[in-house]
C-alpha cells in the first residue's frame, strides 16, 4: 500500500489525467451503488406489494448501465492517456541521463539490464499508476461513503462489514516488506537475464568461434529457471494476498446478509433496509476486489521502481558545470597540463604527469603500445572522466568551464567500436549533420574512400544497413563512421585506431586523404600501427601512462626510444610496409 516514492514521481508527470481517470473510475463505482440502491427499491415495493413505482425503478437501471458503460469507456481512454504521457516523460528523463552518464556508466551497468528498466521497468509504471493508483484511491473513499449510507440505515450491518474491510484492506499490510523484497528479487533476476539474453545475442560470433554456444544455452536455461522460481515466490505470495481478501470480503458479506436477515426477522428494519443492506455490502467490497485485479496489472512498475529510481539518480563521472558553449571560430589548440587519471578501482595510474600540446589546426598523433593510456587520454578530453591531478585546456581554456553538451559536440571523434544503425546509409551519414546536401555526403564519403563501394551497391547511398552495420566489412563500417565525422561541424577531430580494420596500405592512404579533408581542423589520431601517423605535425609517445617522446617521425626513430622500438616491431610484423 505505502506508494514507492520513484512511482509519486512518476505519476506527477500526469497529474491531470491521472486526476480526470480516477473520478471518473469513481464515478463508475457510484453507478454500481446506484443499482444496488434502484434494485433495493424494487425489491422493497414488490416485497410490500406496492408496483406503482416498480416500472420507473426498473427502467433506471438500464439507463444506469448504460451510464457506466460511457463513464467506462472515458476513464479508460483517460487512463491510456494519463499512462503514455507517464511513459514518454520517464523514457525522455531516463534518455536524457544516460546520455549525461555518458560511457563511463556501462563499464558498471549492463546494457540489457538498462534496456529491460527503459522498456518493461517503464511499462509496468504506466499500468501501475494509470490504473493502479486511481484505483486504490477509489478504495480508499467509496468504501467509507457505503458503510455511512448502511450506518444510516441498518447499524448492525456494520458489525459484519467493518472487521472484514479492515482484514481485506490492511492484513495483506503486513507482509507488505516480504512482497516488497520478493519484488525485487525477482526483477533483478529479470533484469539479468535480459542482461545475458543481450549479450548472448551480440556475442553470438565470438560464442560460435568458442565452441560455447551450448554452455551459454544452459547458462541462459538456468537463469530462466531461477527467474521462474523468483516469479512463483512473488506469485505465492500475491496468491495469498489475494486469498486473504477474498476470504474478508465473502466474509463481510455472508456476516453483513445474516446480519440484515436478523435485524429483517425481529422488524427491527424496513424490507427496503434489509434490501440496501444485501446489495450495498456486495458493493462495498467491489472496489477492494478490482484493486487485487490491477494490483496484478501494475506489480511490475512496483518492483522496477528501484531500478528507476538507480538509472535516474545515478552520478555521471564527471559534473556539468561548465556556462562557455564551445564555439570555436577557427580550430582549437589542446593542451594537456601535467595530467594524471586513475580510473575507479585501478591498481595504478592510466595516466601520470601527461603534458604535451596539439597545436590548433594541426594533426598530433598519439602513439604508443597496447595499455598505454592512448584511449583513456581521448575520454578525457571528452570528459567522459576529469584528471585526478591536471589539466586538459581546450582553446586556452580549462576542458570543464564548456557545457558537456557543446564540448562534446565540438569534437568529432571516430572510434575503434563504430555504431551504424538499422537505417539507409544517407541516414546514419545524416546523423552527424541533418541538413547536410548529398554532395556533401559524397565528398565526405570520398574523403573516407567509400565513396566508390557505396555507389557499387545496388541502392547506392539508399542501401539500408543491417544493424550495427552487420552487412558491411569491418573496414567499410570504419570509413562510413569517418565519412559521418567529416560531416560533422566540429572544429576537433579524433580519430582513435579508426582505421584499425582497414588494411595497413590502404589505412596510410585514407588518413593521408583524411587530413586533407579535415583542414581546418585540429586532429587527434590514436594509432597503434605507424603507417598511419608517420605524416602527422607532431607525434606523441605515450609509454606506460607517461609521455616518453615528442617530435616529428625521423627525430624520433632516431632518438632510438619507445617509438624507434615499435617502428621495429611493426616492421617484424609486416615486413613489406616501410615506415
Ligand atoms: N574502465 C577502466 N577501468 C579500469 N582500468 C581501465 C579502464 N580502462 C582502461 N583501463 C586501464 O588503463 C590503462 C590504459 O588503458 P587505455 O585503454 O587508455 O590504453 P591504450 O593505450 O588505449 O591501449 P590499446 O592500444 O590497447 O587500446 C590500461 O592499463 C587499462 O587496463
Amino acid at each position: 500500500m505505502i506508494v514507492h516514492p520513484e512511482l509519486r514521481r512518476a505519476a506527477r508527470h500526469a497529474r491531470r489525467p491521472l486526476l480526470t481517470t480516477t473520478l471518473l473510475q469513481g464515478a463508475v463505482t457510484l453507478t454500481h451503488l446506484a443499482q444496488a440502491v434502484l434494485l433495493a427499491a424494487a425489491l422493497a415495493g414488490l416485497a410490500r406489494g406496492d408496483t406503482a413505482r416498480l416500472p420507473w425503478l426498473l427502467a433506471a437501471v438500464p439507463a444506469v448501465v448504460a451510464v457506466r458503460a460511457a463513464l467506462a469507456v472515458a476513464q479508460r481512454r483517460t487512463a491510456t492517456r494519463a499512462g503514455s504521457r507517464v511513459r514518454v516523460a520517464l523514457r525522455d528523463e531516463l534518455l536524457d541521463r544516460l546520455g549525461r552518464l555518458g560511457p563511463a556508466h556501462l563499464t558498471t551497468a549492463r546494457a540489457g539490464a538498462v534496456r529491460t528498466t527503459l522498456v518493461d521497468g517503464v511499462e509496468g509504471v504506466d499500468a501501475y499508476v494509470s490504473r493502479y493508483l486511481p484505483q486504490l484511491l477509489v478504495t480508499l473513499t467509496v468504501p467509507p461513503l457505503v458503510l455511512t449510507v448502511l450506518a444510516a440505515v441498518e447499524p448492525a450491518a456494520l458489525l459484519g462489514l467493518v472487521p472484514a474491510l479492515l482484514l481485506a484492506l490492511a492484513g495483506p499490510r503486513a507482509w507488505d516488506r516480504l512482497l516488497a523484497a520478493r519484488g525485487k528479487d525477482h526483477w533483478d533476476t529479470y533484469e539479468g537475464l535480459g542482461a545475458d539474453y543481450l549479450e548472448a545475442l551480440q556475442g553470438m560470433p565470438a560464442l560460435r568461434a568458442a565452441g560455447a554456444v551450448g554452455r551459454t544455452r544452459e547458462r541462459l536455461e538456468r537463469r530462466s529457471a531461477d527467474l521462474h522460481r523468483a516469479t512463483v515466490a512473488k506469485l505465492r505470495l500475491s496468491l495469498v494476498d489475494t486469498g486473504i481478501t477474498d476470504l474478508a470480503v465473502q466474509g463481510g458479506t455472508v456476516a453483513a446478509a445474516l446480519l440484515a436477515a436478523r435485524s429483517a426477522v425481529t422488524g427491527s428494519t424496513t424490507a427496503a433496509g434489509t434490501y440496501l443492506v444485501l446489495l450495498l455490502a456486495s458493493e462495498c467490497f467491489r472496489p477492494v476486489r478490482d484493486l487485487a485485479r490491477e494490483w496484478h496489472a501494475g506489480h511490475l512498475g512496483a518492483s522496477a521502481a528501484d531500478g528507476l529510481a538507480r538509472l535516474r539518480t545515478a552520478e555521471p563521472a564527471v559534473r556539468d558545470t561548465g556556462t562557455e558553449a564551445a564555439r570555436w571560430t577557427a580550430p582549437p589548440e589542446l593542451r594537456f597540463d601535467d595530467v594524471t587519471f586513475a580510473h575507479d578501482g585501478a591498481a595504478s595510474p592510466a595516466l601520470r604527469g601527461v603534458s604535451f600540446t596539439a597545436p590548433a589546426g594541426r594533426t598530433t598523433a598519439i602513439v604508443g603500445p597496447s595499455g598505454a593510456g592512448k584511449s583513456t587520454l581521448v575520454s578525457l578530453l571528452l570528459r567522459h572522466h576529469d584528471p585526478q591531478r591536471g589539466r586538459v585546456l581546450v582553446d586556452g581554456r580549462p576542458a570543464d568551464r564548456y557545457t558537456l553538451d557543446s564540448l562534446r559536440r565540438g569534437i568529432a571523434v571516430v572510434s575503434q567500436e563504430t555504431y551504424l544503425f538499422h537505417a539507409t546509409i544517407a541516414d546514419n551519414l545524416r546523423l552527424a549533420r541533418p541538413d547536410a546536401t548529398d554532395a556533401q555526403l559524397t565528398d565526405a564519403a570520398r574523403a573516407a574512400g567509400v565513396h566508390d563501394e557505396i555507389t557499387a551497391l545496388p541502392d547506392g547511398y539508399a542501401t539500408v544497413l543491417g544493424e550495427r552495420g552487420a552487412t558491411l566489412s569491418g573496414g567499410q563500417r570504419q570509413r562510413l563512421a569517418l565519412a559521418r565525422a567529416l560531416l560533422a561541424d566540429a572544429r576537433v577531430l579524433v580519430l582513435d585506431e579508426a582505421t584499425s580494420s582497414v588494411d595497413e596500405r590502404r589505412e596510410a592512404d585514407i588518413v593521408r586523404e583524411l587530413l586533407n579533408a579535415a583542414g581546418g581542423r585540429t586532429v587527434l589520431v590514436v594509432a597503434h600501427r605507424l603507417a598511419a601517423v608517420r605524416h602527422a605535425d607532431r607525434i606523441v609517445v605515450l609509454d606506460r601512462g607517461g609521455v616518453d617522446a615528442v617530435g616529428a617521425h625521423t627525430d624520433l626513430v632516431e632518438a632510438a626510444g619507445v617509438y624507434a622500438q615499435l617502428v621495429e616491431a611493426g616492421r617484424a610484423r609486416q615486413g613489406e610496409i616501410a615506415v
